[in-house]
């Protein structure tokens, strides 16, 4: 009997999330063999470069022949046809799993192909940073982070056990969840940041009265750590926005309702309206720092930046200098 979990693990994309599937997997020895594909040829080459696999397929149908765990680490919008190539190929009783940041449309994109003899549990570990490319994975990523599975119902229930044993390996945390309240969760915690990061970068390069150097040149003054998330992957994002359409578009009414009511205060001097959402802001931030969500496995593969200063070792300065009132 060997003692790995799975024989064969096939990754689909090898990004940042599939690089550092592939490096933790190995790591923890919890896979065989480990069959990589991805879209572009100079990825799969680099992919092999670093020795992220066992083996390397131009074809994807190739790739999945033969593995008891397939994990779709693509961009959300291409699960469809990565699940319309794949499904013919599938072995009986494989585990197809995902990891993108978004539930329900991937329900909504692969189910109807796969075929019933394989158990299809979508997956999100909420452990990334803003890097991307097979290049930015590390080993450490999950450790520690929550990863949330959204089996649809009537899955095999020693499949989802069997698959959050691969996570928990991992370091994860491993919760199930209803893939709809996923979204909407991720919508505030996850998406609405990224969004709103996005755009202050862009309302703020289009300024007219104050130059793009001067944006940099005085970043320090909250820009720079308010924006660390527009250096993420636009494709990501872009499909991550279309296929979480209503969840986003319903934080982001209520978000705007609130920054109204806050151009409102500011507009009429009403300073205590001011006083009372920050001050009830803080300690909700300050409690997420304080139960460890903060520093946390994603700093291992952070670049130092300037001053020396990892964003883990940043983050807790900063939230020492905080502690006045
Ligand atoms: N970046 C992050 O921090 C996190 C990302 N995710 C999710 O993980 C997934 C992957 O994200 P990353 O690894 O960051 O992206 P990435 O951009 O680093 O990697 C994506 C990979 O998918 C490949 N790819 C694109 N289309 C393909 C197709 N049709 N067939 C095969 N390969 C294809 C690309 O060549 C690349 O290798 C996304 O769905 C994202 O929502 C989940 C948690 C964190
Ligand atoms: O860089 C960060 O802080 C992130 O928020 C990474 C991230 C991006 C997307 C996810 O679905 C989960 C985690």
């Amino acid at each position: 009997m060997s003692d790995f979990l799975f024989k064969r693990m096939t990754l689909i994309g090898i990004g940042l999330l599939g690089s550092s599937i592939a490096l933790a997997a190995r790591q923890k020895g919890l896979v065989e063999h480990i069959a990589i594909h991805t879209r572009s040829q100079a990825t799969l080459a680099r992919a092999e470069e670093l020795s992220l696999g066992d083996s390397y397929h131009k074809d994807v149908a190739d790739s999945v022949k033969d593995a008891d765990l397939v994990i779709v680490c693509t961009p959300v919008g291409a699960c469809e046809a990565v699940a319309k190539a794949i499904a013919p190929y599938l072995a009986e009783g494989a585990i197809v799993t995902d990891v993108g940041s978004v539930k329900a449309s991937i329900i909504r994109q692969m189910q109807p192909y796969l075929p019933k003899t394989v158990h299809f549990i979508p997956g999100h570990p909420i452990a990334g940073t803003e890097q991307s490319g097979p290049d930015s994975g590390f080993a450490e990523l999950f450790i520690n982070r929550w990863c949330i599975l959204t089996p649809p119902e009537g899955t095999d229930a020693a499949a989802v056990d069997k698959l959050a044993q691969f996570w928990t390996v991992l370091g994860s945390n491993v919760e199930t969840m209803d893939a709809n309240h996923h979204d909407h969760v991720l919508a505030i915690t996850s998406h609405l940041p990224h969004l709103i990061a996005y755009n202050i970068v862009g309302t703020a390069s289009d300024l007219e009265m104050v130059t793009n150097s001067e944006v940099i040149k005085y970043s320090a003054g909250g820009f720079r750590d308010s924006t660390r998330l527009a250096a993420s992957d636009p494709t990501m994002w872009r499909d991550v926005f279309l296929h979480n359409k209503e969840a986003t578009l319903e934080m982001l009414g209520r978000f705007t309702e609130d920054l109204t009511a806050l151009q409102r205060a500011i507009r009429w001097g009403d300073g205590d309206t001011l006083y009372e959402l920050f001050s009830r802001t803080r300690s909700i931030r300050r409690s997420i720092i304080d139960a460890g969500q903060e520093v946390d496995a994603s700093d291992f593969g952070r670049h130092i930046v300037e001053g020396g200063e990892t964003r883990a070792e940043q983050l807790k300065s900063d939230d020492h200098k905080d502690t006045g009132s």
